[in-house]
């Protein structure tokens, strides 16, 4: 029992947000088994569907066994998608393709189902010193989805270190140019970042961690790059499971003119981490908080360093069958975290709670904080309203005994 449940809190400690909500909580999806398919079908359409183009493939020279190809399809969401994967992990996401893409944003509607709201909530405009940003045109509510993309650009993390630069460069450009309109993505370059290439370019300064059938892929969300980093976001970004599509939540209330940020990073690290990892995107941060002043960054710094630490804690609380100690702690991260608004971290921790009191056969506790930790992702936009959440949550602590 211990072990199982010390092996989840590990892997929520160690990452951000929830994303790795239980399956059965999730919006469903079908799943086919598509076979896997390259470019040896080249001449026959039929075969390639649902492909728009015949798939064009490079062997991986690091190993050669692996070959990666560039699948399109042109129509699906706005402009296309490109991937350039495995044929076993395009034939496995082939199913992705049917899901029902939004609009980047839909109008707002009341209960009665009369449109409240019919323009989006934000707009695309310069931003001194970081090229363009985008800001609210309107007063934004908390949990507010404030935009819908999907993937344009999909690249397996392997890609780029197992074949030649030239071939690889080649192989973009091709996934750039099946899309209905390149330009949209191409118009995302940046000229001050160490890139050869433009397309590289673009999804070196632009792409988001973006699984593809289970394996790390980089997805290319055109909208969606249009927003800046800030090291104390008011949106996130939530990933639709088993889809190439993304949304943006506001996660505290935005006043009109404000500038809409997400978090590129994993929003608990100290602000000498943050820089480090976002050198990554070629740029200094220069958010709000990364310019305040020397105390107010060190306040920051200590209160994200602790609410490390503390999670780590807790796994080893847990370790030491330490109920107590646990339970004290992870009330204490979730303190830190509503003093330096990191909405994201509040559900898992309300699981956390509910999973300690649950193997210590609290079972009201337990269902309290279940209920709890079920109501913020559903106010996130996590997942839908299902009475059965619930029981399902709760069974899976029963299976991690
Ligand atoms: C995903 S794009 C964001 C949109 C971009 N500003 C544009 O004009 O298209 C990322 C780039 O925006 C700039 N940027 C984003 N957040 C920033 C920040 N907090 N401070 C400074 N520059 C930032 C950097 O140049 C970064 O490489």
């Amino acid at each position: 029992m211990v072990s199982s449940t010390s092996e989840w809190l590990t892997a929520v400690a160690t990452r951000q947000c929830p994303e790795n909500i239980l399956p059965a909580l999730q919006p469903p999806a079908r799943f086919g088994c598509p076979i896997p398919i390259d470019e040896t079908v080249e001449r026959e359409p039929v075969r390639y569907s649902p492909w728009s183009y015949p798939p064009s493939c490079l062997d991986s020279v690091a190993n050669p066994d692996t070959k990666y190809c560039v699948f399109s399809n042109s129509r699906h969401g706005s402009n296309g998608v490109s991937m350039i994967t495995t044929p076993e992990t395009a034939a496995n996401s082939v199913e992705l393709l049917n899901e029902r893409i939004s609009a980047h944003w839909e109008p707002r509607r009341s209960m009665n189902n009369s449109i409240i709201e019919s323009e989006p909530a934000y707009k695309v405009v310069p931003m001194p010193g970081k090229g363009r940003g985008v800001v609210a045109t309107r007063l934004i509510r908390r949990a507010e989805p404030i935009m819908y993309d999907s993937a344009s650009v999909v690249l397996d993390t392997q890609f780029p270190g197992s074949v030649r630069q030239t071939d690889g460069y080649e192989l973009l450009h091709q996934a750039a140019d099946q899309l209905a309109d390149p330009e949209l993505v191409l118009t995302l370059g940046r000229t001050n970042t160490m890139a050869a290439d433009i397309v590289e370019d673009v999804l070196r300064t632009n792409s988001f961690s973006t699984p593809l059938a289970g394996e790390p892929h980089m997805g290319l969300f055109p909208e969606v790059s249009r927003i800046n980093h800030a090291c104390s976001p008011n949106a996130f970004t939530r990933f639709m499971p088993r889809s190439l599509a993304v949304s943006i939540i506001a996660g505290r209330e935005i006043q009109p003119g404000e500038e809409i940020t997400i978090s590129y990073i994993p929003v608990t690290k100290p602000s000498a981490e943050r820089q480090r990892l976002l050198s990554r995107w070629g740029f200094n941060c220069t958010c709000s908080l990364c310019k305040s002043s020397k105390s107010a960054l060190a306040s920051s710094d200590y209160r994200r360093t602790k609410i490390e630490t503390m999670r780590q804690d807790v796994v080893a609380a847990v370790e030491a069958r330490d109920g107590t100690m646990a339970v004290k702690l992870t009330h204490e991260v979730l303190r830190l975290a509503r003093v330096e608004r990191l909405e994201e971290l509040i559900p898992e921790q309300y699981e956390i709670l509910a999973r300690i009191y649950w193997v210590a056969g609290d079972k009201e506790s337990a269902t309290k904080y279940a209920k709890m930790s079920l109501d913020v992702l559903e106010e996130q936009g996590y997942i839908d309203n299902r009475p059965e959440h619930l029981e399902v949550l709760l069974r899976s602590f029963d299976e991690d005994k």
